[in-house]
Formats: C-alpha cells, structure tokens, sequence
C-alpha cells in the first residue's frame, strides 16, 4: 500500500476513531488502521470465551491456537533408549579394543523397540534395536556396522530361546554414545507448547507423543458474512438464473478467505430491505463477534447496508483506491433506534462493509481485514511483497492507489489485465496485485512496481 499520513480534518467522534461520512478521501494506510481498531474489538469479543476442547485426532485441530499452557506429565523419551541398531554394552568392557587388539563378547538377550528392558550381564554384548530399551546395565550402544562381524547373528529375544555367539569390537565406545536418554526431549512437568501458539503438524506431533488427547485452544473469531443485492442468487436451480440476477460470488469467495484466516464464519444473504438486514444482524450478533458485508455502500438509491447500519453507527467513506473505494466501517448498536450517534448499553457488534463488486470486495478484504486474522492465527499478517519491471507502459487514476492484476511473462516482468472490478476471472488467473501509488498517473515500460501473490 502507499504510505500516508492522517488528513482528514475532521477527526472521527465515532469508535473507530476515523473522519465522518463526507471527508476527502482517505488512503488505504488510513483505511487500514482504522478497520484494525475495528478488528481488534472483535478479536477482543472473542477472546472473551472460554477456551474450546479439540480432541487431538480432529482435523480441526490443525491451525487452531492453543488456548492455554500444555504441560507433559511423563518424560519424552519415557525411558533410556537405543539410537542404533547394534549392541549395548557397558563402555569400560570396550577400553581397550583397537584394530589389532578386537575385544570379544558373549552375545547376550536382544531386545526390540516394543519390549521391556532386559538386564544387561557386564562383560556381554546384548543386541539391541533403535528405539528398544536400554538393557538395564549397559551405558552405551554400538552400531552394528561397526562391529565384527558387522551384520546381526540369529538373536534371541527374552523368553524366545537362548542366547549364543560372540561379536568382537575394534575401537572403544563412550559412556553413552547412541544412547537417548529419558527425559532429553522433554521433563515430567515440562512445557510442550505455551498458549498462543498456532498448531501445526510438530505441535500436533509433540502433544501426541506426551499422550495428549484433549487439547484446549483458543476460540476462533466469529464472522457473520452478509452478501446483500436483490440479484443475487445462491447457486441456481433447474430453471436457471431469473432475467437481472446474477450468482452470488462473494459469499463463496469471502467465506473461503475468512476461513484461510482462521475465522469461523456464518452466512446472511439479504435482499435491498434494510429491515430485514437489521433482523438478520439481531438474530446473529450475539454468536458474531464481528460482521463482514458486501455491497450496498455506494451512491445509489437502495443501497441497502448503508441505509440499514448508517442508524445503527456505521460510518461510509471514500478509500483513494480502485478498485475498493467505498467502504464502511464501525461498531454496531444493534439496540439503537436511530441516529448515527445513538447511545446503547449494549455491546456493539463490530463491523466491516465491502464494495459489492467482486474484485472491490475481495481486495478489500486482502488489505483491511485479513492481515488482521491471520495475525491472530498465527500465520504471517502480510503478502510477501517484491519489485518487478512492467512489461508495458500503464496508466492509473492519479488521486488512487490503483491495485492491478498481473501475471508474470518469462522475462519476469508484469504484464497487467483491465483494472475494472467486475473482472473476477482476471483476478482469478492473476498471479500478482500490482500496485500502482497513490499520485501516480502513468508508468513506463520497465518502471518498477510492487507486487504481491494473491493466491498463495
Ligand atoms: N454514482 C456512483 N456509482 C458508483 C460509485 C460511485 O462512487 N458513484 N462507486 C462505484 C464503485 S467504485 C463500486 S466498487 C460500486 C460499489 O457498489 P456497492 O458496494 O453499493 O455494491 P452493489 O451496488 O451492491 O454492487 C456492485 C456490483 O457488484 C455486484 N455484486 C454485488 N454483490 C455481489 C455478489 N455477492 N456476488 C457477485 N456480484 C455481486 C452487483 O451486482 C453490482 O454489479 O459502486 C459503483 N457505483
Ligand atoms: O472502487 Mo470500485 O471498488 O472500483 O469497483
């Protein structure tokens, strides 16, 4: 994004602490600092619950946040064991082994990765497996290559016959060697993992091998997603879509990239009557923690969110970006009756109000609200940025930040598609948001530009 500072004149008196309805424009950085003041007060809703209980072999556990300290109550290892196949022995028997002067041993009983310890005769040389017990005597492991001859003999496992045969060592071994001791990974009573942190498949692996099975982590953000427009339609049936409508896109796509920021999200789609969005929100808010809309903001004439939440507290501004300008933002009073600064004692529900057009919403998304999310998830907040030459003279609205879709050509360099924001199938095929600054109306071939991946 372009860099910027504060200045709108007229400070916000609402509690997103941004200008009112009617300021200049504002940069997306100003934008974006205001939707986070926003998101932190759901993010806040949220942590407020009490941690949820995932069982450690749900699919669902992976990605969520530990909801609390996890503790071992056992040592990993649990017990001395072997690092190598070979043969455990005590290190003093092998002192004085060298390669004229191989030191012989009786073989003694093997134990396997599985069995119970077996005690360990001192002068002997008890076969042992990776991940068996030490044989309760021996201090130290040595690889069976390394031994003379350097392949195992028929063994015998205890209770399962009689051992017999002697292996002879050429070199030393020190106390210890290839021995893992109980406890080296982790002490009774030790911390696996502390709260807060994301749980990917090692986490997931540590807590298995401490023997956890229930594992606390910390409640998700809940995001009621409202897509509004009476074109809008689900997915249509056998009759197709009626003559204006259109397939609801947003849904889908919004949904997608909330849950890929971690958030549990719950679908609202309403038509152009502000009533009706407002029961929708009542009926939710007390499981939302915060509410996401699409279209509705603009200039028309039933612009359905923006009549609807206007009362209830939600500001609409103009972001000097394309696509994206209109935006919406604020903490709801759901209770209140009327008038942008009506008072309520109830909790207000905190919201974000995206554009209707498909590549409005979805960028709009990209740059004020997931960062955010996935900050909290414990995934990296924002795309790796890197500059690239474009393949092609370009021209962009100078008072914007203007957001390109790109792909990259062989030579590395940027080839933008049209910058409308009905294109969806562009940004689809896209592999890059090009961003073109603020106060930039055109840009040469080869002029660098910053871009970011958008589906990674
Ligand atoms: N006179 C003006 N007209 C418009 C302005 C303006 O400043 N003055 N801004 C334009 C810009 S920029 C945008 S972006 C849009 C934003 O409009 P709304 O947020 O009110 O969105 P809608 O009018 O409801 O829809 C816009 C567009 O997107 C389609 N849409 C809406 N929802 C969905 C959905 N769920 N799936 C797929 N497509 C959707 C809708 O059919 C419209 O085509 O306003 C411009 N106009
Ligand atoms: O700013 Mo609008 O979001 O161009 O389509």
């Amino acid at each position: 994004m372009t860099g910027g500072t504060m200045t709108e004149s007229q400070p916000g008196h609402g509690s997103d602490g941004m200008g009112v309805e009617g300021a200049a424009a504002r940069t997306a950085d100003e934008h974006a600092a205001a939707c986070r003041i926003v998101l932190r007060q759901a993010l806040q809703r949220a942590g407020a619950r009490a941690p949820e209980t995932v069982a450690l072999d749900d699919p669902e556990l992976l990605g969520r946040m530990t909801g609390g300290a996890l503790v071992s109550d056992m040592p990993l290892p649990p017990f001395d064991n072997s690092q190598m196949d070979g043969y455990a022995v005590c290190a003093v028997d092998l002192a004085g082994a060298a390669p004229g002067a191989p030191v012989e041993l009786q073989i003694g009983i093997a134990t396997a990765a599985g069995d119970a310890p077996v005690a360990h005769a001192p002068g002997t040389a008890s076969p042992v497996m990776t991940g068996a017990p030490i044989p309760a005597g021996a201090d130290a492991v040595v690889p069976v290559e390394r031994a003379l001859p350097p392949q195992f003999p028929p063994l015998a496992r205890a209770g399962r016959g009689a051992p017999q045969g002697a292996v002879a060592f050429a070199a030393p071994v020190a106390t210890g060697e290839f021995v893992r001791r109980a406890g080296s990974d982790l002490g009774a009573g030790a911390e696996i993992l502390p709260a807060g942190v994301r749980l990917a498949p090692a986490r997931i692996g540590a807590l298995a091998a401490a023997g956890i099975a229930e594992v606390p982590v910390a409640p998700r953000p809940r995001v009621l997603l409202c897509s509004t427009g009476d074109e809008i339609t689900p997915q249509a049936g056998p009759g197709g879509l009626a003559p204006g409508r259109i397939h609801d896109a947003n849904t889908p796509m919004l949904a997608a990239a909330l849950r890929s920021a971690a958030a549990e999200v719950r679908v609202v789609r309403c038509d152009d009557s502000p009533g009706a969005l407002r029961a929708a929100l009542r009926a939710h808010e007390r499981w939302a923690d915060l509410l996401v809309t699409s279209g509705g903001i603009s200039a028309g004439a039933f612009e359905v969110v923006r009549e609807a939440l206007a009362p209830l507290g939600a500001r609409f501004v103009k972001v000097a970006m394309q696509p994206g300008g209109p935006q919406g933002l604020g903490m709801l009073a759901l209770d209140a009756s009327g008038g942008a600064d009506a008072a309520s004692a109830g909790p207000r529900l905190p919201a974000l109000c995206f554009p209707g057009n498909p590549v409005s919403a979805m960028l709009s998304a990209e740059l004020f609200l997931l960062p955010t999310l996935r900050e909290h998830a414990g995934l990296p907040a924002e795309r790796p940025r890197e500059q690239r030459p474009l393949a092609h003279d370009a021209e962009s609205p100078e008072g914007k930040l203007q957001l390109r879709r790109g792909t990259i050509a062989p030579d590395g360099r940027v080839v933008l598609s049209g910058p409308s924001s009905h294109l969806l199938r562009g940004l689809a095929t896209a592999e890059v948001i090009a961003e073109i600054p603020l106060g930039i109306g055109f840009l040469a071939e080869n002029a660098p530009v910053v871009v970011w991946r958008i589906h990674d």
